[in-house]
């Protein structure tokens, strides 16, 4: 019988949706806190290096938040509490791409990734609130769109989805009807890998899988 009694206390430093549904299907339970973080700072680095220091720093911008309410873990308490926070990025022949800021950017985006592959690159940071430890593990996946017509495409950015996503796509969505083939971890894709999720926690000292046992 394993130890059910270690409950990981996560707090999700994202507004992303996507986050959270990949959270709930692993039956974790979280409180969520996002970042808020101005990401500018890191636009001129290669989109390998934006996506770690922008999900680092999205972690250290919930601490300081945590700090500055003079947030306190409840003791006695031997479970973990972790930040975590992510960050994906289109990688374009080296150029990362964002979130569209609007319908237009959105269309030459899609078009740009018509017919060809691209990269998709996320960043999964965690903090440990208890050690004062910051992890994080870049992962990326490759991604191969089909030739699309460019109504079908102004067809799709009017259904809205693509608004909020990098690279202006979203391949566990509509956007999925693009996609040839993804060559790699698919939640690389999605923003966050259950794979490099577990593979941190394991380096700050949980090694079980994260399952929940809390199921009500
Ligand atoms: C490529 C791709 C991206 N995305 C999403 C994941 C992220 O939510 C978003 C990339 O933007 P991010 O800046 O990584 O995240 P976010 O602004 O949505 O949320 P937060 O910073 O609060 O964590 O694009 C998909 O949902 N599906 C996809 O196929």
């Amino acid at each position: 019988m394993k130890n059910d009694s270690i409950r990981i206390h996560w707090l999700l430093g994202s507004s992303s949706q996507r986050r959270q549904a990949i959270l709930d299907m692993l039956g974790q339970t979280y409180h969520i806190r996002p970042s808020h973080l101005d990401e500018s700072f890191a636009k001129d680095y290669p989109p390998e290096k934006q996506v770690k220091l922008l999900a680092e720093a999205k972690a250290h911008a919930v601490y300081q938040q945590l700090q500055e309410e003079h947030f306190l873990i409840p003791t006695p308490n031997h479970q973990p509490w972790w930040i975590v926070t992510a960050d994906t990025l289109v990688d374009l022949d080296g150029t990362a791409i964002g979130k569209p800021s609007d319908a237009n950017e959105a269309l030459a985006t899609l078009m740009a990734l018509s017919g060809r592959s691209h990269l998709v690159w996320t960043c999964i940071a965690i903090y440990d609130l208890k050690n004062h430890l910051l992890v994080s593990e870049t992962d990326c996946a490759k991604v191969t769109f089909a030739n699309i017509q460019r109504e079908d495409f102004v067809r799709y950015i009017a259904t809205g989805e693509p608004l909020d996503k990098a690279g202006a796509y979203a391949a566990q969505g509509m956007g999925a009807q693009f996609i040839e083939k993804v060559e790699g971890d698919f939640f690389t894709v999605m923003g966050l890998s259950p794979r490099v999720l577990w593979s941190l926690a394991k380096r700050i000292g949980y090694q079980e899988p994260l399952f929940s046992t809390f199921k009500s």
